[in-house]
């Protein structure tokens, strides 16, 4: 994790950059004549602003929000207006575009990490940290069918959506309608439906709806040791990971007995923890190693005197305490019996 420093003064941290890390997908189709390009979408990358985009502002660092694309819409910042028409829509993402206040904002193309920071909270969610390390324990890639329950405010499910596309499929199951409805409008608002099948339904009493096909199996819900039988139904016969957020250490164990208890493998619990380094600006006296013996010995002693330098320097300190515990993750194995 970068500093908030190091983050602004990088010359590689501007949001330029942060679009190329996180949407590897450009895709410039150009001829002699016609540009045609593919429409954005949270796993294709497109270079121009289009109507029905949904596209992040970028107002400083930490401050960042998304916002529909629509022709004739204004949306109001704190340096003054955006109108979409003029100001957005055919404008390559990554523009710096002047408010109407004079003040300006940067417009990127969506990913998964922005849209975690700055998607509208149904429920808690779960945070890039985490995210990353539930993505490699599952050994999600193209292709991967997933299970995920549940889906909430789907800000897991669409760093998962990313990763097992253009061929993998996510289903994702909610008990609470109205979030199970939002989520299902937001996959289509992205162009990732054809991706995911939203299941508005219990997941410990009915499952997730499908049988033998998941690769892998995400569980973030209060009880999900009553899900575990399902979970196990739900992955393809051999093999397959599985893998539980919770945040009190109870709820970890109960999970781990019914995971043991439906023959699961390779049983593991951890907890990731971020240290941000603070920078800082720091002013030392530099040593004095005493004269130089290779000195000439005209030199004078007032020559010789040891002088007090001081260098200025950037530096971190690692924090004492690392507040910010968010779950544990237990991950499993089906066994290839
Ligand atoms: C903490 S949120 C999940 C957040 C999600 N991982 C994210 O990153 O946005 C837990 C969700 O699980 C749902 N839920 C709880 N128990 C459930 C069950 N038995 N079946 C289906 N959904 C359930 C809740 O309604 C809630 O929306």
């Amino acid at each position: 994790m970068v500093s908030e420093w190091s983050w602004r003064q990088s010359p590689r941290a501007t949001p330029s950059y942060v679009q190329k890390i996180f949407c590897p997908f450009r895709m410039k189709l150009t001829g002699f004549v016609a540009v045609a390009e593919v429409n954005m979408s949270f796993v294709e990358y497109s270079d121009h602003i289009q109507d029905g985009d949904t596209a992040i502002i970028y107002l400083g660092h930490d401050s960042m929000m998304p916002v529909k694309v629509q022709h004739g819409a204004q949306t109001q910042t704190r340096y003054g207006a955006i109108r979409h028409s003029t100001d957005l829509i055919g404008k390559p993402y990554g523009s710096k575009v002047t408010c109407s206040k004079g003040g300006w904002v940067h417009v990127l193309h969506p990913t998964p990490e922005l849209w975690t920071v700055t998607l509208p909270h149904r429920t808690q969610i779960l945070y890039t940290t985490d995210i990353a390390m539930i993505t490699m324990m599952l050994e999600l890639r193209p292709g991967s069918i997933v299970c995920e329950s549940g889906t909430g405010s789907g800000s897991l499910s669409h760093a998962i959506l990313r990763t097992i596309a253009p061929t993998g499929h996510l289903h994702t199951v909610e008990f609470h309608q109205q979030r199970a409805e939002m989520a299902a409008q937001e996959f289509k608002e992205h162009r990732v439906d054809h991706l995911v099948t939203v299941r508005n339904q219990d997941v410990c009493k009915d499952g997730f709806g499908v049988v033998g096909v998941a690769d892998a199996v995400f569980l973030d819900i209060p009880s999900p040791w009553e899900a575990v039988k399902h979970a196990k139904a739900a992955m393809k016969k051999q093999g397959g990971r599985v893998c539980s957020f919770s945040p009190c250490i109870e709820q970890v164990q109960r999970t781990c007995e019914a995971l043991a208890d439906q023959a699961f493998e390779e049983i593991s619990t951890l907890e990731v923890l971020l240290r941000v380094h603070d920078v800082r600006t720091a002013s030392l006296p530099l040593p004095d190693f005493g004269s130089d013996p290779t000195e000439t010995p005209e030199k004078t002693a007032a020559d010789s005197a040891p002088k007090q330098t001081n260098v200025t320097i950037k530096t971190t300190t690692p924090p004492r305490e690392i507040p910010g515990h968010t779950g544990y993750l237990t991950f499993a194995t089906k066994p290839r019996t």
